[in-house]
């Protein structure tokens, strides 16, 4: 469990518009995680409190960083920022979880083990990992921080949309968070549909079943 507080924020321009860049982080250093904001977001906790916008992004330093073709990540993070941008209000919150949580290392190991031809899941079980060992306890806290219950969630993935609800946050929308395919990732796109249950068409097609 996150025992995380609110340390500063700051102006962040960016492509997209004028974010405000807010930190956080436990006692000792330990834990830190860093989320955008744009517009009023903060609200009181009534049950009839207007939905924000959010994206709750997992750190992928390849995508997010190299724009590595290998996963959506990177096209995802900048798709989010965008919507934020368009609609005026939103939250990003990113989160410090390389590699679903495994880390930035085992995610070499594991994007080794798929150029042998391993897909995202067996990868992860052939090294004893968990093919997803993130939990969201750094999310929630940002969240109560700013005072949000209910969320519009930008994401393709139900198990996201569970461990908030799990946690007492409703989510009143998924908002899919699709991005085009390419040769290199659609291998792990169709692995994520099928082996985790993610809710996108690998052709390319926005899929908004819940
Ligand atoms: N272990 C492992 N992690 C990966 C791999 N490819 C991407 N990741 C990590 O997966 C995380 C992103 O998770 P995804 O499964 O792509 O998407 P998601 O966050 O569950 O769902 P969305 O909200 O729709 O983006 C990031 O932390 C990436 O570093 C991989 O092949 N192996
Ligand atoms: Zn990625």
């Amino acid at each position: 469990m996150a025992d995380l507080k609110w340390v500063d924020s700051a102006r962040l321009p960016t492509r997209w518009g004028l974010f405000e860049l807010h930190g956080f982080g436990d006692e000792d250093g330990g834990q830190q995680a860093v989320a955008l904001t744009m517009g009023e977001v903060s609200a009181a906790s009534s049950p009839d409190q207007t939905p924000l916008l959010c994206r709750i992004h997992s750190e992928c330093l390849t995508g997010d960083a190299f724009a590595s073709l290998r996963c959506d990540c990177g096209p995802q993070l900048h798709l989010a920022l965008e919507t934020i941008a368009q609609q005026g209000t939103g939250l990003l919150i990113y989160l410090p979880q390389e590699g679903r949580g495994v880390g930035l290392l085992n995610k070499v190991k594991a994007y080794a083990l798929q150029d042998e031809g391993l897909d995202t899941v067996d990868a992860n079980l052939r090294l004893g990992l968990l093919e997803d060992a993130r939990e969201y306890s750094m999310a929630t806290a940002m969240l109560r921080h700013f005072g949000v219950r209910r969320l519009r969630l930008m994401t393709n993935n139900p198990a996201k949309v569970e461990a908030m609800e799990r946690d007492g946050f409703t989510v009143v929308e998924r908002i899919p968070l699709q991005v085009e395919a390419h040769p290199e990732n659609a291998g792990y796109l169709a692995a994520k549909k099928l082996r985790m249950g993610h809710l996108f068409d690998p052709e390319g097609e926005p899929d908004t079943a819940e």
